[in-house]
């Protein structure tokens, strides 16, 4: 199988090396050609995943047409909010029976759209030829071949196991699932979470902090997802409970780190440098707030994380805000 990888970074590079593992011919394409071309010389992308040798049988163009002819599967991983811009202009090179296959974790701003339904616009694909990997995925452990599970979402059951044969090597295990909407809604929203988990521990809070902020996460994401049509199921799955845990543990994580930043007193530009990546927590916790508004449901620190990083909320008032909500029964 011949696959397209669109954005050279850390996640584009890993799932890239993942393909080509599983024995698909890889073309990655990225818009900086210094990368492009570290990439296909010296099999190294230092500035996303130093160290890493990259197999040598993946190329890598600045240029949309090389990459894309004759691809089989195209796999988006490109920053949430400039999707819709960076494949536009690609439309006419997609060819026309390939399926596409969105590594993103985010919702548009613009638009409150999940990422696979931008892909679906802008590249005139049906839905069922649209697929969506999101898991406890953190890229530098995968490029490092560390065992990792994942999630192939897709209406269409053919297509979750295409994709999925396509990715299925040694080290990384796919499994297929049909809600595409509740996979979807799980990788970005965990993201606002780990967001809430960085500021409380960069405040000196520790495990049961972290623990509750994870559990009544997975609690908000959940309330939104069903509001929204997913299904229960997903939510304590890899993509759900999987990931939410992966990223609120995780250092390496850039939504983490950037919420440890800002607990420890950054303001928010001085934690986007920091952190470095990208943050899709960010900018997806503003459409996600709009989403949950839009259906009536309560997304309390969701809430709490867009008024500290768009409102101006200091970071000490984060807890007593949460904590001085009316009291309630744990399960409604
Ligand atoms: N890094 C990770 O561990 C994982 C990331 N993801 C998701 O993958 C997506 C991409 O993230 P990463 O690769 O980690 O980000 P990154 O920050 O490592 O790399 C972003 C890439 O996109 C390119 N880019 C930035 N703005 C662009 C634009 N306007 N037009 C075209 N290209 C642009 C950059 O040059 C870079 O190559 C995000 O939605 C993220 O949530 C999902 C699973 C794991
Ligand atoms: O999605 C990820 C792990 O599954 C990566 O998390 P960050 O984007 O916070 O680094």
């Amino acid at each position: 199988m011949r696959a397209a990888v669109l954005g050279t970074g850390a996640w584009g590079t890993t799932f890239a090396t993942v393909l080509a593992d599983a024995g698909c011919d890889v073309a990655l394409w990225g818009r900086s050609a210094a990368v492009c071309e570290e990439i296909a010389t010296t099999h190294r992308n230092e500035a996303y995943l130093p160290g890493i040798d990259l197999p040598a049988t993946m190329t890598a163009s600045t240029d949309p047409a090389t990459v894309l002819a004759g691809a089989d599967l195209v796999a988006i991983a490109i920053p949430s909010q400039s999707v819709r811009a960076t494949l536009a202009p690609m439309r006419p090179l997609v060819p026309a029976h390939a399926v596409a296959v969105s590594l993103m974790k985010g919702v548009e701003l613009s638009t409150d759209q999940r990422m696979s339904q931008v892909v679906a616009e802008v590249l005139g694909l049906p839905v069922d030829r649209v697929a969506v990997v999101s898991g406890p995925n953190l890229a530098r452990e995968i490029a490092e071949r560390q065992p990792t599970a994942t999630v192939v979402a897709s209406t269409s059951p053919e297509t979750a196991q295409l994709v999925a044969r396509a990715c299925a090597s040694a080290t990384f295990r796919p499994y297929t699932n049909d809600d595409v909407v509740g996979v979807e809604l799980c990788g970005a929203v965990k993201n606002i979470i780990a967001v809430a988990v960085g500021i409380a521990q960069g405040r000196g809070l520790r495990y049961n902090t972290m623990a509750t902020i994870i559990t009544r996460g997975l609690v908000e994401i959940t309330r939104l997802g069903l509001a929204l049509g997913a299904d229960a199921e997903t939510f304590p799955g890899l993509a759900g409970m999987g990931d939410l845990m992966a990223t609120c543990a995780s250092p390496a994580s850039r939504n983490h780190s950037l919420g440890v930043h800002l607990g420890q007193g950054m303001t928010l530009d001085e934690a986007i440098a920091a952190t470095g990546g990208t943050a899709e927590g960010v900018k997806t916790s503003r459409s996600v707030l709009e989403l949950a508004r839009s259906v009536g449901v309560e997304m309390p620190i969701t809430e709490a994380v867009v008024a500290v990083l768009h409102e101006g909320l200091p970071v000490d008032e984060l807890a007593p805000l949460l904590l001085g909500r009316p009291h309630k029964a744990e399960r409604t």
